[in-house]
């Protein structure tokens, strides 16, 4: 009978979070020439209490596993193979056979030694999110064989304000680089309807801090309405012999009011240029939400001069990325000179300093929130880039730069549904109009906007990133960011 390592060593290369490069093949050893079958070793793992005490749960536990058949630099986007050695993390609710459980989340059936169980995946169990619930808002420590995990409750929104009780919860659906779980809740003492949260449970891990744990509590902290209200999170700490001392620390999840039945930015904004309707009012207040959010970041974490070797840094990760783009996308090969130019003009222009910012702004990475205007997710930063570069402080300007690629994104993907250009005009009226609300909150030098040399440097380097990810992930939208190296450079 197969054993509960052998369901799970076959079930993660088919999740949509799995990076390495058994990506959608389940366990065999058939996957192509040279590449070894998808193999994992359990790190260590943690354990978790079920607070309802439900009898159909045998255990809840939380395996972090790493990835042993991904080699360094076999997969594309550059010189390290993307998802080489990960570690992820697998939370898993072990059930007797005859339990009712959401089938979404069956891995199968082995044996414990006292018989059949079942295998659920744990954001699709809700034993695992209230359990993972319980350890936040107790600030509880979990712990099991080489893991463990701690709980830090920040409140909601006040310290030591305590969510409701889990009524339910539901995995989302959709394209995630990590797994979220949307819980109803009802308060405490009533039984009336609480606030909705969400946990997000982050897939790989990371030795080191999540900016998207750390920018956003910051942020919350310091009272902004452009993130949702933080309740806490999770961090812990596996194996890790590259470490000293020979343990990884990094966040594990992360708990927020959930705004229910929102829409976000990219919708909204498709469905404008779809039936032609006029953006810039909200293009233009989306200019100030994010010139709001540099402000709140500026004010309350680190910032610095951009000295001259910060600025060869900066553009030398620039030129890298470039490099790795024209191996996996010939079609840009004739533009590396021009592009090239383009980085030498920005190290030459006067930098403002440098701060904590997005990392990865765009359309999708914004809620439309009815009662608060323009909410901002997702501060994790760009998936493709290493922990420690997604922490450094950067310019603002990549974020504006994110943003005015994501008005471009809105006409490239309407023009190859339509097959030919459209709402070009609408993409460009949306992009002045984001940079006058940018600079009308102090956003830029002094309120005076970008630098136009960084703003170009960036946004080409933001098309160079796109049509790496587009080549690796949807090589049909891949005409989008070349089509728009090309316009940047005014060809
Ligand atoms: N607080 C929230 N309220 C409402 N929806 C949310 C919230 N947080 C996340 N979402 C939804 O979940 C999606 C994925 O969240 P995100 O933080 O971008 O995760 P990932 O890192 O997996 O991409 C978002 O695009 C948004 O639709
Ligand atoms: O949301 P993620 O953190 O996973 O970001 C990655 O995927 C994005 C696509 O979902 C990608 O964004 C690109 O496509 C968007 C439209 O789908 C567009 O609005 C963005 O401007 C464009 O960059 C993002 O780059 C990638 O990191």
């Amino acid at each position: 009978m197969t054993d509960l390592m052998s369901l799970v060593s076959d079930w993660v290369p088919q999740q949509r979070w799995y990076v390495g490069e058994h990506a959608g093949s389940p366990g065999d050893d058939s996957t192509g020439a040279g590449r070894r079958a998808p193999s994992f070793e359990l790190l260590g793992s943690y354990s978790l209490g079920d607070p309802e005490r439900d009898p159909d749960v045998r255990f809840i536990t939380v395996a972090m596993l790493r990835d042993t058949s991904t080699r360094a630099g076999s997969a594309t986007g550059g010189g390290e193979g993307v998802g080489a050695g990960s570690v992820y993390q697998v939370p898993l609710v072990i059930r007797n056979v005859d339990s009712s459980f959401d089938a979404r989340g069956y891995l199968g059936t082995y044996d414990t030694g006292s018989g059949r169980a079942a295998v659920i995946d744990g954001v699709h169990d809700t034993a695992f999110a209230r359990a993972l619930l319980a350890l936040i808002e107790g600030e509880q420590t979990a712990r099991g064989p080489g893991g463990s995990a701690d709980g830090l409750a920040v409140g909601l929104p006040m310290p030591g304000s305590r969510a409701g009780r889990v009524r339910a919860s539901r995995a989302l659906q959709g394209e995630q680089s990590n797994s979220s779980i949307v819980l109803q809740m009802r308060e405490r003492e009533s039984d009336a309807e609480a606030a909705p949260l969400i946990v997000k449970v982050f897939r790989t891990l990371h030795n080191g801090e999540n900016p998207d744990v750390t920018l956003q509590s910051a942020l919350a902290a310091a009272g902004s309405l452009r993130v949702p209200p933080a309740l806490g999170h999770v961090a812990g700490e596996w194996p890790d012999p590259s470490q000293p001392g020979g343990r990884a620390r990094g966040h594990l999840a992360f708990a927020q009011e959930f705004f229910a039945g929102v829409e976000d930015a990219w919708r909204v904004a498709r469905r404008a240029a779809e039936s032609g309707d006029d953006f810039t009012a909200p293009a233009y207040s989306l200019g100030e939400a994010t010139a709001e959010t540099h402000e709140v970041l500026r004010t309350h974490l680190p910032e610095a001069a951009a000295t001259p070797a910060e600025v060869e840094r900066a553009i030398g990760e620039m030129r890298a990325r470039l490099r790795r783009a024209l191996e996996l996308v010939p079609a840009l090969r004739e533009q590396r000179v021009a592009v090239e130019r383009a980085y030498e003009r920005a190290a030459d222009a006067p930098w403002p300093n440098l701060q904590r910012i997005h990392g990865d702004y765009h359309l999708g990475q914004v809620l439309a929130v009815p009662e608060r205007g323009w909410v901002l997710l997702d501060f994790e930063g760009e998936p493709l880039r290493p922990l420690a570069e997604r922490n450094a402080l950067d310019l603002p300007a990549r974020d504006v730069a994110g943003m005015l690629r994501s008005f471009d994104y809105v006409a490239g993907a309407l023009s190859l549904a339509a097959g030919h250009d459209v709402v070009g005009d609408w993409a460009q009226r949306a992009r002045e109009a984001f940079l006058l609300g940018y600079a009308s909150r102090g956003g830029g030098d002094a309120g005076a906007g970008i630098d136009a040399r960084i703003l170009a440097a960036y946004e080409l380097d933001k098309a160079v990133y796109e049509a790496i990810y587009e080549a690796s992930h949807r090589p049909d939208w891949l005409p989008i960011p070349v089509a728009a190296v090309g316009r940047l450079l005014g060809e």
